[in-house]
Order: C-alpha cells, then structure tokens, then sequence
C-alpha cells in the first residue's frame, strides 16, 4: 500500500472487497456445519467474508489485531496502533429470502476488546439495490455508493432528519420486558410513525440514518444484554448514529460508554433521533 494512513487503508480496503462480498453470495447461501462464538449457525458466506477480511485487513501496515462476530480468537499482528472488529455480514439469515444485508467495521485505538470511545472510525456497506458506504470520522459522516473497486461520495455531513419517521424493533414482542413494550406501543401509536424492520441491523438502521427514528434490539425477558454484539455491532453503529447528531443507548447511557469484559460481549442496542432516545430512556429507568 502507498496510502500512509492505516485508517484510510483499512477504509478503502473494506470499500474494495465489498462488491467482491456481494458477488461472492451467490452459491454460499447454505449453512455452514459450524456455529460461531455467539452460539449461532453460521452461514457459508458469514465464514468466507470473515476469511477474505481477516487476509486482507490483517495483513494492512499499522493495522495490530484483527477480531470478528465470526471468530473466538483475535488476530494479533503486533503492537501497531490500530485494532479491527468487524461484521463481516450482519443479517446473513436474509441470505435464504434474498433480503438487505450488510457489512460492518470499527477501527479502535486500543487493543479489544475496547470500549467505542476508543474508536476513531466506523462505518458500514449496505448491500442493497445499490451497493452503499456510511463511513464516520472525526465527527462528521459520508455516504458513497460503491461501484467496483471504486467509491463516489453521494452525500457528506450526513444528519439524522430532525423529524424522526421510522422505527424497528428486534426480539419477539413476548420477551421484550414490560418497560420496553410500553415505550414501543407509545411510538407506534403515533399515526406519523412507520414500522420499518427487515431483519438486519444495517438496513433497519440506514433507514434511521436516511428518514430518522429509531432501530433498537433491546433486552429481552431471557437474555437482558439483548442479542447484538457491542464491538462488532453496537459501537460502530452508535458511533455513526452519534456522528450523525443522533444518540446511542443500552438503556441507561451511551453505548460508546459501555466497558467490554469480553470480545463477543451483547448489549442492549438502541440508536436513533436523540428526543426518542431520551424518551426511551426516561421510560427504562
Ligand atoms: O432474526 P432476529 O432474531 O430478529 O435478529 C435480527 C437481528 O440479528 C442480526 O441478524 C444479527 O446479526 P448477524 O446476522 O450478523 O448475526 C441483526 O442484523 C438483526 O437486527
Ligand atoms: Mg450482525
Ligand atoms: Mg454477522
């Protein structure tokens, strides 16, 4: 790599491989005889888009460990400055209907497991109709569609619209506890709102990100960290959400504050317009 800045490295990279990803779905769509370290089934495609990152984001000067939803160990390259953890595929279980999925990536200052105020990027490709990149630095967010190996802005200083629109919510209604269920009811009751869900976080989420409102997979009943992984998947996502003006919350604070005990450590993940989270997390308390 000529680029001198890891950061960019790791950025372009990621941007690179994603339409390689998209076409590497087709004939991957079985199940692969494995779980992963969340005790979930994974997909062929979850442990081929894992392998071609770890290759390629490992192997990047600057760049010390490399850790995936899809993996129980890091990979340590050293002691260089920056550490990788990614979502090789959020969503794979929309593999079989053909439905949105996506990419996502945190690049941390300190080694992980870290909490996100030790990130100092994130972003995520969404594979849609178009192939698409939020990517959060120093505070502001880009969009750009991705084309090949190359990437066109398509808009820059994203925001939150300021009158929030959509919401989706993951978890069975029956194991979402009481408090939970009450503010949902309060959102959906609003003849404004519209219910948006299609089973992966990175869609569900771009459409907070493109219309405002809320995505959440909150605590459930049985399993009070929720189901979403707080270094793959809940601190990127709040740190583009919280770079977009909006806020993160596991219930009480930032999700960004949360301090890991563990790489593949849940969190209760709620992002979106900062008045609903507030509101959530009035109604939580
Ligand atoms: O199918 P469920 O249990 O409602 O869960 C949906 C959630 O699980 C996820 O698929 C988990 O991500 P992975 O596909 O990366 O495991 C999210 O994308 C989504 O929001
Ligand atoms: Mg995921
Ligand atoms: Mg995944």
């Amino acid at each position: 790599m000529t680029d001198t800045d890891p950061i960019d490295d790791v950025v372009a990279t990621i941007a690179r491989s994603a339409s390689e990803i998209r076409q590497g779905l087709i004939g991957r769509r079985g199940k692969a005889d494995e779980t992963n370290p969340s005790g979930e089934v994974q997909a062929e495609a979850d442990v081929w888009a894992d392998e071609l990152l770890a290759d390629r984001l490992s192997s990047i000067d600057g760049v010390a460990q490399y850790a995936s939803e899809e993996r129980s160990e890091i990979i340590d390259g050293g002691d260089d400055a920056y550490c990788v953890a990614v979502d090789p595929l959020d969503g794979s279980s929309n593999l079989k209907s053909n439905n949105t999925m996506g990419t996502v990536f945190g690049i941390y200052d300190e080694p992980l497991p870290a909490p996100g105020s030790a990130l100092v990027a994130a972003g995520f490709i969404l594979y849609g109709p178009i192939t698409t990149m939020a990517y959060a630095r120093n505070g502001t967010v880009t969009k750009y569609e991705l084309t090949g190996g190359g990437r066109t802005v398509v808009e820059e200083d994203v925001t939150i619209p300021d009158d929030p629109l959509v919401y989706g919510f993951g978890g069975r209604v029956p194991d979402w506890p009481a408090d939970f269920r009450e503010y949902a009811r309060e959102i959906e009751s609003d003849p404004s709102n519209k219910l948006r869900y299609g089973g992966a976080m990175i869609g569900d989420v771009n459409q907070v990100l493109t219309y405002g409102g809320i995505f959440a997979y909150p605590a459930l009943e049985d399993s009070p960290r929720g189901k979403l992984r707080l270094q793959f998947e809940g601190n990127p996502i709040a740190y583009v959400i919280e770079a977009a003006g909006g806020r993160s919350s596991d219930g009480s604070q930032s999700i960004l504050e949360v301090e890991p005990t563990d790489l593949h450590d849940r969190v209760p993940l709620h992002v979106g317009n900062t008045d609903w989270i507030d509101r959530l997390e009035a109604v939580l308390e």
